[in-house]
């Protein structure tokens, strides 16, 4: 089973996360679509400590930081589904969306889109701003809608321990971990986590 993490947002520490996995499952790292710099794959390079992460191209690189179909457009490239094809690879694999779960790829399809084509289980990164109960509510029925499995909630960021009680009693989730705002984001940081996650998923 591969992970597929997506976010209530764009910035919402998707990249955090998925390096946060790779380190605690010495988990490959994939991101399809990237648009914009710097690229995610190199940011999760330099916050990680284990020998056997492989970090995989990107499906599409796109150059401007924008929605995957905006930035496609711009860049005369036309994204569709049946081009992503999971890197070969024995070992676990986390995959990172682009922004939320309902940007779009092209006209048609949807980032999590991808998480159905490659039968990954969603890992789902909510920050708590006043505005994110909504936002991950309606994420979580998004997810629902389609019938995709749910590992459970990651909260990332400034602690709002209503604001966590509210939406995991409504998702029915399961909190796997809270990560605190932290001053730095650094391989010490992440090694803060990793065996917290790792106890949490094993
Ligand atoms: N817990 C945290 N404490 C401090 N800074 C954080 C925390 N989580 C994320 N950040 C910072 O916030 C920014 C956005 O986080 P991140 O890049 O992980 O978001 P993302 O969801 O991957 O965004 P994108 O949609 O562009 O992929 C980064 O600069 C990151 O270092
Ligand atoms: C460029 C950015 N960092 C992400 N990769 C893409 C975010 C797309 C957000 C689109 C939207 O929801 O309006
Ligand atoms: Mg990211």
């Amino acid at each position: 089973m591969n992970y597929f993490v997506t976010g209530i947002d764009t910035d919402s520490g998707k990249t955090l996360v998925s390096a946060l996995l790779c380190e605690a499952l010495e988990a490959d790292y994939w991101k399809p679509v990237q648009a914009g710099l710097p690229k995610d794959s190199d940011t999760v390079k330099s916050l990680l400590s284990n020998k056997k992460t492989v970090i995989h191209p990107e499906a599409y690189l796109l150059h401007t930081p924008a929605s995957p179909h905006a930035a496609a457009r711009i860049d005369g490239v036309n994204i569709t589904l049946e081009h992503f094809t999971l890197p070969a690879t024995d070992n676990r694999l986390v995959i990172e969306g682009a922004g939320g779960c309902l940007v779009p790829l092209n006209d048609r399809d949807f980032v999590i889109d991808l998480a159905a084509r490659f039968r990954s289980e969603i890992i789902l990164v909510a920050d708590l701003y006043l505005g994110s109960i909504n936002h991950t509510l309606l994420t979580c029925e998004a997810l629902a809608a389609r019938k995709l499995p749910v590992k459970g909630i990651i909260f990332n960021g400034e602690s709002n321990p209503e604001s966590e009680r509210i939406i995991l009693q409504h998702s029915g989730l399961r909190c796997l971990l809270r990560i605190a705002k932290e001053n730095r984001i650094d391989p010490t940081t992440l090694s803060k986590y990793s065996d917290q996650l790792r106890s949490t998923l094993l």
